[in-house]
């Protein structure tokens, strides 16, 4: 579903990725782990088509970008990430920045047709807002946005949903509640790509993880395989213990004098 060939990028002199090989397959769900500015994001997008790659090939769901209309692509991707956030207009109405996604618009300029309209509304219902449905965007906290953008990636019924740190900013009820109903969007048959600084996040409908270091793939594949103490020290550039309880890593940081890190 997803291949990235020999990716690389360079920006300002730098190579923000070199030598990326990925290749993502129907079936399976994928985390992406890493240190800050190790290239995540700029993955993600890639496989979105926001970004484009210096050398190399990008096929995500039978199309190859730079030879196919993003638009078409971009209408079977959910993308859930701050960046999309920015991109939306904060004084619309919940339901209209939902709608927005039929389309893969970020703004409407003409009359909304009523079945989306209900559409938009029953879905943010589903994830728990339908209370805010006439508020504007920019009077939602930054987990409530995030709960928009989902209900607004489920409006076109995506084959791939791609999430860049979905969790961050909420509280731990909230959270467990997302990664619920993200194990009930994948009964849909739906992919996944779910980037996160939190290792307890890979609940067991993940099936693999991708380390990046500086922009390269250091370990890819099987979760149980990648997630070992001391591939993540080598990511982390920091000593790390991984124990697994009820099918989900948890991560700590060692003091690398010995001792847990406090
Ligand atoms: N357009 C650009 N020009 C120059 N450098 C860029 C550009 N876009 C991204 N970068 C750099 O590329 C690196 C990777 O950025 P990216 O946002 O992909 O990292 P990340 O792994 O998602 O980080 P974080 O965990 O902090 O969100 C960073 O050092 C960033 O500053």
């Amino acid at each position: 579903m997803i291949h990235m060939q020999s990716i690389s990028l360079r920006r300002e002199e730098r190579d923000i990725l070199s030598g990326v090989d990925l290749h993502m397959e129907k079936g399976q769900h994928w985390v992406i782990l890493g240190r800050n500015g190790s290239g995540k994001t700029t993955l993600l997008e890639m496989m979105t088509g926001y970004m484009f790659p210096s050398t190399g090939t990008v096929d995500v769901l039978g199309y190859r970008f730079g030879a196919c209309d993003v638009r078409e692509v971009r209408k079977e991707i959910g993308y859930i990430s701050q960046s999309v956030i920015e991109k939306l207009s904060l004084s619309d109405p919940v339901w209209e920045i939902v709608a927005t996604g039929e389309y893969a618009f970020l703004r409407f300029y003409q009359a909304i047709d009523e079945n989306v309209r209900l559409k938009a509304i029953r879905l943010v219902e589903e994830v728990g807002l339908g209370h805010m449905v006439n508020q504007s965007l920019g009077t939602l906290s930054q987990g409530e946005r995030k709960k928009i953008l989902l209900a607004r990636s489920l409006m076109s019924n995506p084959k791939l949903l791609i999430m860049d740190e979905p969790c961050a900013g909420l509280d731990l009820h909230e959270r467990e509640k997302l990664l619920v109903d993200l194990g009930r969007l994948t009964d849909r048959g739906l992919m996944v790509v779910y980037v996160t600084h939190h290792l307890e996040e890979i609940i067991p409908l993940f099936t693999h993880v991708a380390l990046l270091h500086e922009g390269r793939i250091t370990a890819a594949g099987p979760k149980e395989e990648v997630l070992s103490a001391e591939a993540l020290s080598q990511a982390y550039d920091w000593p790390v213990e991984v124990e697994w309880v009820d099918g989900r890593p948890w991560i700590r940081a060692v003091a690398k004098s010995g001792g847990v890190a406090r």
